[in-house]
């Protein structure tokens, strides 16, 4: 039997070649409309791999819309052309089997949105889904998972405790070890830190930053200082534009596009 290259399975799919600077996912001419709305033009943009990319702008300039893309999340609500590519697969097409592929490009949402199960069940429950049925290796991956999400220390002598039982920050801690469980190449994060207090929020961007190491990371905020805080790289949107792209350090300080300059700075958005 021939290779499917639709089929999201790991072996059909190609590897990594470790190369320091390669990419772990790209658009090109990305497009969205929302019915005649055209929310996204031109979406172009080259992931490195082990890297964190922030998309920021003004509300409304396309970020999210992006982003959800990038895992089909916009299917059935808005129509979504052009390409994404992903080890030599393109995620846009719609013989992909999505729910697979989101093993690979897993999302974190605004809120925190744990099910309303314990602490272990949350990790578990797609891995059981799954057919992992393993005891023993379910528990490995309970730990690993809290831990890479730095959340173990706080949880480990109470992991039947119900996951609404804990506060915001831990929540999304706990979404995040929740998609780092399926473990994905790329985590993409839409505003995870908007609800939470300054506290959660400096934990969350310690444990993303920790993530990289192993993880492909994309976050949209609203947030410049933890932009500039936590990425390697900013793409600024504008009306719908991706109006520039570059090592976050060049953007926050030597901006080429007046529209960024003026919305680091403050001046509208
Ligand atoms: N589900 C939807 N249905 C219809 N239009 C939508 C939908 N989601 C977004 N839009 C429209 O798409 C455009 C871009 O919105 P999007 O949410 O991507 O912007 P954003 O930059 O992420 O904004 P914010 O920072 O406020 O989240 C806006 O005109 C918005 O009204």
């Amino acid at each position: 039997m021939g290779i499917n290259k639709y089929d999201f399975n790991e072996k059909n799919i190609l590897k990594f070649d470790s190369n320091e600077h390669e990419l772990a996912i790209a658009t090109k001419n990305l497009q969205v409309f929302y019915g005649d709305n055209h929310a996204l033009f031109d979406g172009d943009l080259e992931f490195e791999r082990y890297r964190i990319t922030s998309l920021i702008g003004a509300s409304g300039s396309g970020k999210s819309t992006y982003l959800r893309s990038l895992n089909r999340m916009n299917d059935n609500v808005a129509r979504v052309e052009g390409e994404i590519q992903y080890r030599g697969l393109n995620v846009n097409s719609k013989k992909i089997n999505v729910y697979e592929m989101r093993k690979h490009i897993g999302m974190v949402f605004q809120r925190p949105n744990p099910f309303s199960k314990s602490i272990r069940e949350n990790i578990t429950f797609a891995l059981k889904e799954q057919g992992l049925k393993n005891k023993k290796k379910l528990e490995e991956i309970v730990e690993s998972s809290l831990k890479d999400a730095a959340l173990w220390d706080e949880v480990k002598d109470d992991l039947n405790k119900s996951a609404w039982s804990l506060s915001g920050g831990q929540q999304q801690r706990l979404c995040i070890a929740r998609t780092i469980a399926m473990k994905p190449d790329i985590l993409l994060l839409d505003e995870p830190a908007s609800a939470l207090d300054p506290i959660s929020t400096s934990k969350i961007e310690e444990t993303l930053v920790e993530l990289k190491k192993r993880y492909t990371i994309i976050i949209v905020t609203h947030n410049m200082q933890q932009a500039s805080r936590i990425s390697d790289y900013t793409a600024f949107f504008h009306l719908g534009h991706i109006l520039e792209y570059d090592k976050t350090k060049h953007i926050f300080t030597t901006p080429k596009v007046t529209a960024t300059n003026d919305y680091i700075s403050g001046n509208f958005g």
